[in-house]
């Protein structure tokens, strides 16, 4: 079982337990270094495309939500009703019924995607190859999410990056140049602070030496992953993954509309499948259809929802519930829907505190999180309101979804430069499988090399 949280995706960090049992002979490739020529990234590519396909013919059949043939652990957990007294205006919901034809739709997705030799996997590859792995421990997975990725920033890219290229690659930056930087990073979300600390460095470093394009447009990297994992430091756990023999409980705050719905369902999905039994507790009582809306994801992921009938019921009521249900199976990671629609900063507060109150008393051991979702294509109107959250909720970390499909994928930069807080997922598609760790590494390959 490949566990995602768990994934080696830096060059200097080492997973903390094996990722998966290569079921092939490795095959002895040299694995590049900075200076490796293209013709070594293919024959890498190559050879990783092979064990790919080896080991898809000798695989069991792909697994399916609807026939899985690894049963994830969950409980037998009975969600009690919420649907007897709907009111009419959500029975008559469009985007429900929309919902629940798409569950419908991707129970059977299979688990291993078909990937075909192209320009995307050989990209891939190379981003894999220069993290230090090996062609024979890479998934048909992991290709696929790093080509869904490179996709999603494809408008992020076209934007701004190229033209960022081009001026940084022409070597010492004047006065002309510095100011077109400037402009492209602020259309494209990055924000003043981050701009500011981006041309400053660089502007010191081509200062020092005049590079060659290559090499500037690797310093540009650096800078950038260092701002996206300067946050880091002053966690405890660099990596997201749930601890094991001991009950996490995350919770999922934003907006409605950020897309707090999809990632639950999604994470849901991605711990059942990396190793860790799930339940969702359905606490955005403010609002009856995102119970029902929970509910769907719950059963496309195959992950059992606590949740109390009745609108308007109490949050901290439901995590209570839910933390008993968890507690009682063992579950691994607890996963708290908690309302974004709340009147103001005072009721939010108030709401989340009692939770973390219930949580304190319930399971006072239990590894606790706090993530905010934050939609990409607000920029930095999504950021002002990230703010009020961040004071409310004591957040440890951001999910940052619809990456795809927007110019503002620069708002990532000005999240961990103006929030401070690490991304900890990003979301790039509305499909079950279009969230994953985040990777400051891939993401700015994704962003500057694609
Ligand atoms: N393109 C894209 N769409 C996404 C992504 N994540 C969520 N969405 C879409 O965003 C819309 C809102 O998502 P929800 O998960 O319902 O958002 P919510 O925050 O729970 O908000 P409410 O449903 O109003 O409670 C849906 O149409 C999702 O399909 C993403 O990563 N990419």
């Amino acid at each position: 079982m490949f566990n995602w949280f768990r994934r080696q995706t830096q060059k200097s960090s080492q997973p903390e337990e094996p990722t998966s049992t290569p079921e092939v002979e490795p095959t002895p490739v040299e694995t590049p270094t900075p200076q490796t020529s293209q013709d070594d990234y293919l024959t890498w590519a190559k050879t990783a495309y092979k064990n790919i396909q080896q080991r898809q013919e000798t695989a069991p059949e792909p697994e399916t939500l609807d026939n899985p043939t690894e049963k994830p652990q969950t409980p037998e957990v009975q969600p009690q009703e919420v649907t007897e007294a709907l009111p009419a205006w959500m029975q008559k919901s469009e985007r429900l019924d929309i919902l629940k034809e798409t569950a419908l739709e991707t129970e059977t997705v299979p688990e291993t995607p078909e990937l075909a030799f192209d320009e995307e996997f050989v990209w891939s590859a190379k981003v894999l190859a220069a993290q230090g792995r090996t062609p024979d421990d890479i998934s048909a997975e992991e290709i696929s999410w790093l080509k869904r990725l490179r996709q999603g920033l494809g408008k992020t890219r076209r934007n701004l990056v190229n033209q960022l290229k081009a001026i940084v690659g022409q070597g010492p930056l004047n006065q002309d140049a510095v100011t077109e930087i400037e402009a492209l990073l602020l259309q494209a979300d990055v924000g003043v602070e981050a701009t500011d600390y981006i041309i400053n460095t660089l502007q010191t470093q081509l200062r020092e030496e005049a590079l060659p394009p290559e090499q500037a447009i690797e310093s540009l990297k650096a800078i950038l992953r260092d701002i996206l994992d300067r946050p880091l430091q002053q966690v405890k756990n660099p990596g997201f993954a749930p601890e094991k023999d001991t009950l996490n409980i995350w919770l999922i705050t934003g907006v409605n509309g950020a897309g707090k719905t999809t990632t639950i369902g999604k994470l849901a999905h991605l711990s059942q499948k990396s190793g860790y039994s799930c339940v969702i507790a359905a606490a955005d009582t403010f609002r009856a259809a995102a119970v029902e809306q929970v509910k769907v994801w719950g059963q496309r992921s195959n992950t059992p929802v606590i949740a109390n009938p009745g609108q308007n019921t109490d949050p901290a009521a439901v995590v209570f519930d839910a933390i008993a249900a968890a507690q009682a199976r063992q579950i691994d990671l607890l996963l708290v829907d908690t309302a974004g629609r709340l009147q103001n900063k005072k009721n939010l507060m108030e709401e989340l505190s009692k939770i973390r109150r219930i949580i304190d008393k319930k399971a006072p051991n239990a590894h606790v999180e706090s993530l905010l979702v934050l939609d990409a294509t607000l920029g930095q109107n999504g950021l002002r309101q990230a703010e009020v959250f961040a004071e409310s909720a004591k957040l440890s970390g951001v999910v940052l979804t619809k990456l795809d499909g927007t110019a503002k994928g620069g708002v990532a930069l000005a999240v961990a430069q103006q929030l401070n807080l690490p991304i900890r997922f990003i979301g790039a598609g509305e499909g079950i499988e279009d969230l994953r760790p985040f990777s400051s590494y891939e993401f700015v390959e994704a962003l500057l090399n694609g």
